[in-house]
């Protein structure tokens, strides 16, 4: 099952153009990485998965139907994502669980992503890997078929990116897809079963870290694609 589909999309902020004439497949039970270079357009694709923003031009299937249709059916973990002060860790998931139908029990979510022992702190007093971990349990208390992760690795130590990916793993053992961006060449081939490049709104390169790489280095292969590009448009993205 097809669990997202892009047709051509363009997303224009006025001369800016986010996202360029993307298509990209995402299939049930997949975890596909989205690497590209600051400004490349990821947040943006997140943004039309999720409704939040609408394409210019194009068409985005999320679950079989418009995004806006899927909302309760996906969970994800936004750059932007704020936290209330004032409230525990168990009262702030319990308040986000009351909004889906079939919630996971609060504390057994607390346990997938290790805050059990954690449930009654202020949200304030958590580490930046702890408060990641919270998002992520936010992002899993619906049970979604879909996990949208924008760099949800960022302020993260190699012990705790490791814990959070086996946590993703469960919840993809669980039936869930995951798409995630990420700036991490290593975290990208060793996590993904697929890496899609985009850089300036354009999808350069989408295959699994084997076809993309072959014996060269992720790094190197990154570079060479989004240079081509610049060499090819140094104008970007702006018209
Ligand atoms: N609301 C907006 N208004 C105007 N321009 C925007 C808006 N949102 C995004 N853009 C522009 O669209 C382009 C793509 O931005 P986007 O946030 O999708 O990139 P990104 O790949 O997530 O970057 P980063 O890795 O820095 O988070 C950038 O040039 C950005 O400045």
């Amino acid at each position: 099952m097809t669990v997202i589909e892009m047709s051509g999309v363009t997303k224009e902020y006025g001369p800016v153009h986010a996202l360029d004439g993307v298509d990209l497949r995402v299939e049930r039970g997949e975890i596909v990485a989205l690497l590209g270079p600051n400004g490349a357009g990821k947040t943006t694709t997140f943004e039309l998965l999720l409704a939040l923003a609408r394409p210019t031009r194009g068409r985005v299937e999320v679950l079989g139907g418009p995004p806006s249709a899927a909302r309760g059916r996906v969970g994800a973990m936004l750059q932007s994502a704020g936290l209330p002060e004032q409230v525990t860790v168990r009262e702030l998931v319990r308040l986000i669980g009351r909004s889906y139908p079939r919630a996971v029990p609060v504390d057994e979510v607390l346990e997938r992503v290790h805050l059990d022992g954690r449930a009654g702190r202020s949200v304030t007093t958590l580490s930046g890997g702890e408060r990641q971990r919270l998002l992520l349990a936010l992002a899993l208390i619906g049970e979604p078929e879909l996990l949208l992760l924008d760099e949800p690795t960022a302020a993260m130590d190699v012990v705790s990116r490791r814990s959070f990916w086996a946590q993703a793993r469960t919840a993809v053992g669980h039936g869930a897809t995951v798409l995630f961006a990420t700036h991490d060449m290593t975290e990208a081939e060793t996590v993904a079963d697929r890496i899609l490049v985009i850089a300036r709104g354009r999808l350069l390169a989408d295959g699994t870290p084997t076809e993309l790489v072959g014996d060269d280095d992720l790094e190197e292969v990154f570079l060479a694609l989004t240079e081509e590009l610049s060499t090819a448009h140094p104008e970007g993205a702006v018209r």
